[in-house]
């Protein structure tokens, strides 16, 4: 006969299960009178992962994304946001949501704006901490000054210092570069990075296409309110290349070639097909080989399709 379940078994029981995904739709759907904007749209955002949400004008990234928010009642479909339904506060309250358009009171300073969203989301963030998210978007030394005299750019950082702030565990963030400058955008690449390296999902929705090929792990691409395709960087856009222009080929060399991966051969140009996520020694031991075979390498460049180029050729697909 069991006896009573001992004390603790059923937190035990849920901290072993996988923790559910930071973002989870089903189906959403959205009229706007007669107009479709979101036509059942379902996907994931797997805890600490990168996603990038692509499409054309009009596509329905914002409307989806203001759903997922619960800023924007979906016509059908369901919606998690880390395990928890989008309507619960508890759920919220973890998620750092950058708008496409908003405006801060003109007459607040940056650091009051950054206090005033960590009390509306009822976080403990101490000063210190605060103080060091205005420092990550690059406005520690503007943090006493009124956002009414801020540029374009720099309300844009202080976005997303106010996305940051409460320690989110997902952060959604919709253009977020669209008003910075290329050192601004690199300073929100890098931070993207820091993200996911601390366990924190982020949905991007970006038309800066490399942008989001630098950063995002996966990427959904949405046309006219639906998923047109979906994956891996790696799913999307195939295997890497790896493009040679040698002389003095000899059959061993053109072995080795063939060795690293699928080879074609065009003049003096060779193309190596690579597994996805090739090992980093891989080039720089199959240059070195060439050479000590007698060939002589003229130039090395890595290539493959790149997002820009899918996304044009999905999109035209589509519209075929
Ligand atoms: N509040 C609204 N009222 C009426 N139509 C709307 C509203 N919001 C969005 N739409 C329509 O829904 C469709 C999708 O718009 P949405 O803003 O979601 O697209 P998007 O992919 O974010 O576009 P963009 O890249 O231009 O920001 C568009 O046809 C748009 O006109």
């Amino acid at each position: 006969m069991s006896g009573p379940a001992p004390a603790g078994t059923a937190g035990e029981l849920l901290a072993d299960l996988p923790a559910s995904p930071a973002v989870w739709c089903s189906g959403l759907r959205k009229r706007y009178r007669r107009r479709t904007a979101v036509d059942g749209v379902s996907f994931t955002v797997g805890r600490g992962e990168v996603v990038g949400l692509l499409g054309p004008n009009g596509a329905g990234k914002t409307s989806v994304i203001k759903m997922l928010l619960d800023l924007v009642r979906p016509d059908a479909g369901e919606v998690l946001l880390l395990g928890r339904p989008a309507t619960d506060p508890q759920a919220r309250a973890r998620v750092g949501y950058l708008p496409e358009l908003f405006r801060y009171q003109p007459w607040l300073t940056a650091a009051e704006v950054l206090r005033l969203h960590v009390r509306l989301s009822g976080a403990a963030v101490p000063e210190a901490e605060r103080r060091e998210s205005l420092g990550l978007v690059g406005l520690a030394d503007r943090a006493g000054d009124r956002v009414g005299g801020f540029s374009k750019g720099m309300q844009q950082r202080l976005g997303l210092a106010v996305a940051l702030a409460a320690r989110p565990e997902l952060v959604v963030l919709d253009e977020p570069t669209s008003a910075l400058d290329p050192v601004g955008r690199a300073d929100v690449r890098d931070l993207l990075l820091s993200l996911r390296a601390r366990g924190v999902a982020v949905l991007l929705n970006s038309h800066l296409i490399g942008e989001v090929e630098r950063v995002c792990d996966r990427v959904v691409i949405l046309d006219k309110g639906r998923v047109v395709a979906a994956g891996t960087l790696a799913e999307l856009l195939g295997q890497r290349e790896l493009r040679l222009r040698l002389d003095n080929v000899g059959p061993q060399a053109e072995a080795r070639l063939a060795a690293a991966g699928q080879l074609d051969h065009s003049g003096d140009t060779f193309t190596v097909a690579l597994p996805a996520d090739p090992d980093p020694a891989t080039v720089p031991d199959l240059v070195a080989d060439l050479v000590g075979l007698g060939v002589r390498v003229h130039a090395v460049e890595p290539g493959r399709v790149s997002l820009e180029e899918r996304l044009l050729s999905i999109l035209r697909e589509e519209h075929a």
